[in-house]
């Protein structure tokens, strides 16, 4: 569907060039919800604004329905960019048009009847929730409202792909739920391939099935979002887990707890996460075990517990414990503070 091969993307100016992409292969199948996370400057922009053609590549090749852009000519480029809409973090509406207007453009460009446009449009509207918003004009509207725009305008032309860049970035957690709601209605009900670039771990939790983490113009980490957060790798993909997982020994508790007892960090994925475990440490191993934090989240419809936990016992009783968790293929590490 989206294919991104070996691209490079430089900028040069003032005689200073910046390397903003430095080697990006990266694949979307139809129908993903294709997060990419980084922090500031990491070259998300610059990735999204290349699947339609908004930057050319350095180097490299962008491949949208199994074709290179790079083969097109003016006109063969426009019918492929009518397939991918895009919606942006600060709207980008037309101040001076109604609500009407705004969504009709696309339509208005590809020259389409006055009929076509007013049926499309109010059904558009209707779609994100806007029907009795289409007189008004953006500055009437509400962030969240905005984007419902942004999104219908997105959609006129039933495009296959949505990019999103930043798009709840500028929305208060409430609206940005409401709005990754209706991206997953987008994704589930026209089947269109969504790619949405985000600083937030959250964003690509809630609708997310597949992710890149992105630093320095490279990616350094991607895969299913199971996988990414269940055993992620590299220390700045942790440190976006944990934004999210924070399996950490609340602050208050850490001057209360006796470190000399050995503390581990627990990690239940799918199944495990019902299997009665502590039970089984206490009952059939004879351990004392001081729960210091515990948390369970869902991803993709897949629990992930975490937990901290101390064993307080005899040192071949946790030994086995360890085994028995090993066994069960819970992950476990030992910390110590
Ligand atoms: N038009 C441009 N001219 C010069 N440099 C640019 C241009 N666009 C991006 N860059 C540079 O390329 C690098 C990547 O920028 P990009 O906007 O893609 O990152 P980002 O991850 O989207 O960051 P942010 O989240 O802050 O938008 C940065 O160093 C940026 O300064």
């Amino acid at each position: 569907m989206i294919e991104l091969k070996n691209i490079h993307k430089s900028y040069t100016r003032k005689n200073t060039t910046v390397e903003a992409l430095k080697g990006i292969n990266l694949k979307v199948n139809k129908g993903d919800i294709f997060g990419v996370i980084g922090y500031s400057g990491a070259g998300k922009s610059t990735l999204i604004r290349l699947v339609n053609y908004l930057e050319i590549p350095t180097k490299g090749e962008v491949i949208v329905n199994g074709q290179s852009l790079a083969n097109f000519n003016k006109k063969e480029l426009r019918e492929t960019k009518k397939q991918i809409g895009m919606i942006f973090q600060h709207f980008n509406l037309l101040e001076s048009k109604k609500i009407f207007d705004n969504v009709a453009i696309p339509l208005v460009l590809q020259k389409k009847g006055k009929q076509e446009i007013k049926k499309r449009v109010t059904e558009l509207l209707d779609f994100v929730g806007l029907s009795d918003k289409s007189n008004s004009y953006p500055s009437e509207l509400s962030g969240g409202q905005k984007q419902r725009v942004g999104i219908a305008r997105a959609l006129a032309s039933n495009p296959s792909i949505l990019l999103c860049d930043e798009a709840t970035s500028a929305l208060d957690p409430e609206t940005t739920q409401s709005i990754l709601q209706l991206l997953k209605k987008i994704n589930a009900e026209y089947n269109i391939t969504i790619m949405i670039i985000t600083h937030e771990m959250a964003v690509i939790q809630e609708i997310c099935n597949k992710v890149a983490v992105m630093e320095k113009g490279k990616i350094i980490e991607v895969g299913t979002v199971l996988e990414v957060f269940g055993k992620p790798q590299h220390p700045t993909t942790k440190n976006f887990v944990q934004t999210v997982i924070h399996a950490k020994v609340p602050t208050s508790l850490q001057n209360n707890v006796d470190f000399r007892h050995q503390t581990f960090k627990l990690e239940f994925i799918g199944e495990t996460a019902s299997e009665p475990i502590i039970y089984e440490l206490i009952h059939h191993h004879h351990l004392k075990l001081n729960i210091l934090y515990a948390n369970m989240t869902e991803i993709q419809g897949t629990a992930i517990g975490n937990m901290i936990i101390q064993l307080n016992g005899e040192s071949s009783n946790i030994q086995h414990a360890l085994s028995y968790l090993q066994n069960k293929n819970v992950l476990f590490e030992e910390v110590h503070t």
